[in-house]
């Protein structure tokens, strides 16, 4: 004691210089891309190299949703080890950040892992790849091809595929079996985009390209989630010996590469045996007026087959999911009057009238269903290519933004009070006489977040919902659906999803029972159906 008095002043001065060194450490190992961005509210307690990508967990989305209803701030900043990232939640803002800030959000980031390591052979897709003039090239190549006006072009698809789903769950769920409903809208999906890209298609619901096709996707898109691959954001993770997270990727992309060249292959053989179908990747073959490299012809048909084969399946079958439990029975039967009412012959309809999405009821699922069950919870990262001013804040060039499209749609200020219920009614006007027409302001305009906006919005917006719309009227049309007693639907908004870390949602598994509504016509469809199917084989 008596030592410290004397030195009194060297002992403070050591303290300081013990805070000062021990701070500055603090700061340098939590160095971000991005320095703290001012007047930006920051989570606060961040960890040196990880940031906070602890505290995040595996579900960004819900741990930003709780965040910004604790703390009252919409838009605030976080660390992704290195990262600053800049996250927006309300529906308002979310909606303002995409729309008012179009050319501003125009780029995606790279991350080491999905571009340095999984794209490297094939090139990225047209959702990962940042703005240059090949990415506009090939977002303008698949905004045409999934264009409303190319529609009806596939509507002998959508009749066929729409079909195979009723054809197999009717053998699969006969005498009250109860089925799994995602295995067959996964090759719902999955058929629809190999179509569009290489005329090519599979019939069995377990055939082993089309599984392959599902579980390597599906990998690597666990690998571009920042909760399941801290080696993006944390670099000194990518030195440790056997890198398990790289050993992993260049599986999956040599698995990858496999299946692509055995479909372009494919194609190639098709035309030199003149039986290949119209799809992007024949007419590219063919030289069809095209300015596009080959590399960018896979990106795109990549493009097209990843981004379809899971948001639908996560959509429809969650969707299903509600409709089947006591409360979706009564959706389940105003729909079924709704069909009738706009399609008095049921036959007729299921031949050629049923993407017309004519039906306000069915709509309004569509949409619910798109809304309630966010599937890619936190969109697609964004980066800014020039300064944004937001509130006071210069959220400079070059910063992630992460749109938390699940805490938007489940906005109770927008949504109102009951925003965390499956209703599709919110999109409806019922009439006195018990009719729906849908509501006006609802048909225009930004109806949710799920299909992101703006400059980088998704392309596929239109197919998607022509066929989640299909599959739902030729399944509604024939069936009533109920949830199975042992192995119900989750259909909470956070928890029906099985993989939280996931980039796209993946259902937890239940079951359902088919009530048929009348066998003799489901009999009768169904035998026009297969007469359609022997067709495209012929062709
Ligand atoms: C329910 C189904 C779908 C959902 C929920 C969905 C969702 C999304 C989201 C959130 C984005 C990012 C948007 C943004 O940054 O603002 C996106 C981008 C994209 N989607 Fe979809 N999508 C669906 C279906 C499809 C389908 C069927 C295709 C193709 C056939 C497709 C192709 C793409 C592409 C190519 C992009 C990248 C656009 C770009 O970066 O410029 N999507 N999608």
């Amino acid at each position: 004691m008596a030592f410290l008095s004397e030195n009194w002043f060297i002992d403070v001065v050591i303290a300081i210089l013990m805070f000062v060194v021990t701070q500055w450490t603090w700061e340098y190992l939590s160095r971000t891309d991005i320095p703290r961005i001012r007047n930006l509210p920051e989570v606060p307690r961040y960890m040196p190299f990880f940031g906070h990508l602890h505290a995040l967990g595996d579900d960004h989305a819900t741990f930003c949703e709780k965040w910004w209803r604790k703390s009252g701030d919409s838009v605030f900043q976080i660390r992704l080890g290195n990262t600053r990232a800049v996250v927006v939640n309300s529906f308002a803002d979310c909606k303002k950040m995409l729309v008012s800030n179009s050319q501003a959000l125009i780029d995606r980031p790279t991350l080491y892992t999905f571009h340095g390591v999984i794209s490297s052979t094939k090139g990225f897709t047209i959702g990962s790849s940042p703005w240059d003039d090949s990415c506009r090239n090939k977002r303008k190549a698949a905004s045409t091809t999934l264009s409303k006006a190319m529609m009806k072009n596939y509507y002998p698809m959508f009749d066929l595929e729409s079909y195979c789903i009723l054809r197999d769950l009717h053998r699969d769920s006969i005498y009250g079996r109860e089925v799994s409903v995602r295995p067959y809208i996964q090759r719902y999906a999955l058929n629809t985009t190999l179509t569009l890209c290489y005329g090519i298609r599979m019939d069995e619901v377990y055939d082993e390209l089309l599984r392959e096709i599902l579980e390597v996707g599906s990998a690597i898109s666990l690998l571009r989630s920042a909760s399941e691959n801290y080696q993006d954001y944390v670099p000194i993770l990518r030195y440790i010996p056997n890198n398990k997270k790289t050993a992993r990727s260049k599986e999956l992309r040599g698995r990858r590469d496999a299946y692509l060249d055995l479909l372009l292959n494919k194609v190639r053989e098709m035309i030199k045996n003149g039986t290949d179908k119209p799809c992007i990747s024949a007419a590219i073959l063919k030289d069809e007026e095209t300015r596009l490299t080959g590399v960018e012809v896979g990106s795109i048909c990549l493009s097209l087959v990843s981004g379809g084969f899971e948001t639908i399946p996560g959509t429809l079958v969650s969707c299903i999911g509600s409709l089947s439990t006591p409360a979706g029975q009564i959706f389940q039967e105003r729909a079924y009057e709704d069909i009738m009412r706009h399609h008095s012959d049921l036959k007729e309809a299921w031949s050629n009238d049923f993407e017309k999405e004519t039906v306000p009821y069915l709509n309004a699922i569509v949409k619910e269903a798109g809304r309630y069950y966010t599937v890619s919870n936190m969109s697609l990262p964004r980066k800014t290519v020039t300064d944004v001013h937001w509130n006071g804040a210069i959220i400079p060039a070059k910063t992630m933004i992460l749109i938390n499209a699940q805490a938007g749609n489940h906005d109770i200020d927008y949504f109102g009070p009951d925003a965390g219920t499956f209703n599709p009614e919110r999109w409806l006007d019922a009439s006195p006489g018990g009719t729906f027409s849908e509501k006006s302001s609802s048909s225009h305009g930004l109806s949710h977040l799920s299909f992101g906006a703006g400059s980088r919005s998704c392309p596929g917006a239109t197919i998607a919902t022509k066929l989640i719309y299909s599959a739902l009227f030729r399944l509604l049309s024939l069936y009533r659906i109920e949830a199975s007693e042992t192995d119900p639907p989750n259909t909470d908004y956070v928890d029906y999803n099985a993989i939280k870390s996931a980039l796209v949602a993946i259902p937890r598994d239940f079951k359902i029972r088919l009530v048929p509504r009348e066998e003799r016509l489901a009999g009768e469809v169904l035998r026009v159906g297969e007469e359609r199917t022997r067709d495209f084989y012929k062709e």
